[in-house]
């Protein structure tokens, strides 16, 4: 933490305590010069200075701008939070907006006062800002660039001398972590996506865009009781700093989204993103040639993210751990195939396993993993234990509880047109009957403005797939209450008994 501390006079009392001394000290400098030399004069002087000097009971700390060449985490965050605190009488401000901000960032632009209070102790915050006697050079966080800086910013905290203990244990942490907060609000969540580097030495590197998905919890189709599992668990992970540090666990966590296309796997993944405010490392797979590759690129990525591997049983083929792989190859001596190749020519699965919960994965704080697939299956289960995979989501087939979400989301009905509708007992009537996704409802409602004819086009819609995929209400019915593997795995056992009756 950069600050500086010292103690600062109050005016009144200081011109009070020098103008009495300011005599005496006139005098002895006068007998000093008829006696003694230039050097213990300045000395003799320096401590009647030094004794004289009033004693004050206020305390400031002084907060610059940078430190060193680099900058001051203090500094930014008593600026984020004290533009917070700004009150009418301030006269001067400096505004301004990149191209990725959501609003506009406001700073200081001359000395100002903001008082605060803190536990009921009173605080006065300054900003001062002055011309710097010669330029100085910094570096530029955002960039990397050199700058040459004329001005000299920073911030002086004043309090009486007894809070000081109470300020640097108690408010200046709190000034930082809701700097983080008032930050956190404002972010912009990244889309990093895997790009070839144009120079040799790294072949593959991360690029990035503002993710624009609108996708959140309150526009998601499932099940309530499994959205509030999933938004529990997500708070509970995050603040479970402490937790992770004292059972000795890397700080991450691991989720299997899994269920047929267009139910929402990537939207959920949006969605999180959206909630946490976390960047999104989306990793092709079909991108990654080696092991080594795999490393370089969990390294170069920023904590309080979510890595992403999307439909992750047909990106790669994944060589088995044990036996022959799928592309005829023997399985190396420790089991993990390719033994004909070095192996750090290759990308194996145990190399996704030790990204995923070896000691690669450790080196960062608050990260998320999530896996996208249709087919769970298909994946080795040492893929999915938990440690590497927390919890499995089952994203399904739409029901009425889901439609009716839709419904108000797309066409802005809510529960009393729900009850009044002509369309909607015939509409739940349907999807309760056959397999239909949110993705192809949505799809629906999204035809027309007027809720009448959006609604008319879908149980039309509906009506038609239902004489194309025959009726088995009660197998969509198990698929849906069903959350765990082995739980599907018995819906689908339901599913094919109804499949095979009706082929018959
Ligand atoms: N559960 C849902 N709630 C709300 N909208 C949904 C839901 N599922 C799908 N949609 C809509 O359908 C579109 C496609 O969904 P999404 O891409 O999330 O499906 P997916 O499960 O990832 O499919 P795939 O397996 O093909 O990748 C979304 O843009 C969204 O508009
Ligand atoms: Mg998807």
């Amino acid at each position: 933490m950069a600050v500086s501390f010292s103690s600062i006079p109050p005016a009144s009392s200081v011109f009070a305590a020098y103008a009495s001394v300011s005599a005496f000290i006139m005098l002895i400098q006068t007998m000093l010069n008829q006696l003694v030399p230039r050097q213990v004069q300045q000395y003799v002087l320096n401590m009647i200075h030094r004794y004289f000097r009033p004693r004050t009971s206020n305390a400031t700390i002084v907060v610059e701008e940078r430190d060193g060449m680099s900058g001051n985490e203090v500094y930014t965050a008593a600026e984020t939070y004290l533009c917070t605190k700004i009150r009418p009488n301030i006269e001067r401000l400096k505004i301004s907006k990149r191209h990725k901000d959501v609003g506009v960032n406001i700073k200081f632009a001359q000395c100002e006062k903001i008082a605060d209070f803190y536990e009921g102790v009173e605080l006065e915050w300054r900003f001062v800002h002055e011309e710097r006697k010669k330029t100085s050079k910094v570096i530029d966080e955002d960039t990397d660039n050199v700058l040459i800086e004329s001005e000299k910013r920073y911030f002086e905290l004043c309090f009486d001398k007894k809070h000081k203990e109470m300020v640097l244990d108690s408010y200046i942490p709190f000034v930082l972590e809701r700097a983080k907060v008032i930050k956190a609000e404002k972010k912009i969540v990244k889309l990093h996506t895997l790009a070839c580097a144009a120079s040799y030495a790294s072949s593959i590197v991360w690029d990035s865009i503002n993710l624009e998905h609108p996708s959140t919890f309150d526009t998601l189709a499932m099940d309530p009781g499994q959205k509030k599992s999933i938004i529990d668990d997500l708070d509970r992970f995050v603040r479970r700093k402490e937790f992770y540090r004292k059972v000795g666990r890397a700080w991450k966590r691991g989720y299997l989204l899994y269920g047929p296309p267009g139910t929402g796997k990537s939207s959920l993944i949006a969605a999180i993103a959206n909630y946490l405010k976390f960047d999104i490392y989306d990793l092709e797979l079909t991108n990654v040639k080696r092991d080594s590759d795999l490393r370089k690129l969990l390294l170069r990525t920023a904590n309080r993210s979510i890595l992403v591997i999307e439909d992750i049983d047909c990106t790669v083929e994944l060589p088995d751990r044990k036996g022959p792989d799928r592309k005829g190859q023997s399985a190396g001596p420790d089991g993990h195939g390719h033994s004909h190749r070095p192996r750090d020519h290759q990308f194996t699965l145990s190399g996704l396993l030790n990204f995923i919960d070896g000691l690669w994965s450790s080196c960062g704080d608050e990260r998320i993993i999530i896996l996208t697939t249709n087919n769970k299956d298909k994946l080795d289960p040492a893929l999915l234990r938990p440690g590497r995979m927390d919890m499995h989501i089952h994203m399904s087939y739409l029901t009425p509880d889901g439609f009716k979400l839709l419904a108000s989301t797309y066409l802005n009905l809510h529960d009393d047109d729900h009850n009044n509708h002509p369309c909607f007992l015939e509409i739940e009537d349907l999807i309760n009957d056959m397999h239909v996704t949110p993705a192809e409802v949505a799809e629906e409602l999204m035809k027309s403005d007027d809720a009448d004819v959006a609604l008319d086009g879908l149980v039309n819609f509906l009506k038609c797939k239902k004489k194309t995929d025959p009726p088995n209400a009660a197998s969509v019915k198990q698929i849906n209450d069903d959350a765990d593997g082995d739980e599907e795995r018995k819906a689908k056992e339901v599913m094919g008994d109804t499949c095979d009756s009706l082929r018959k």
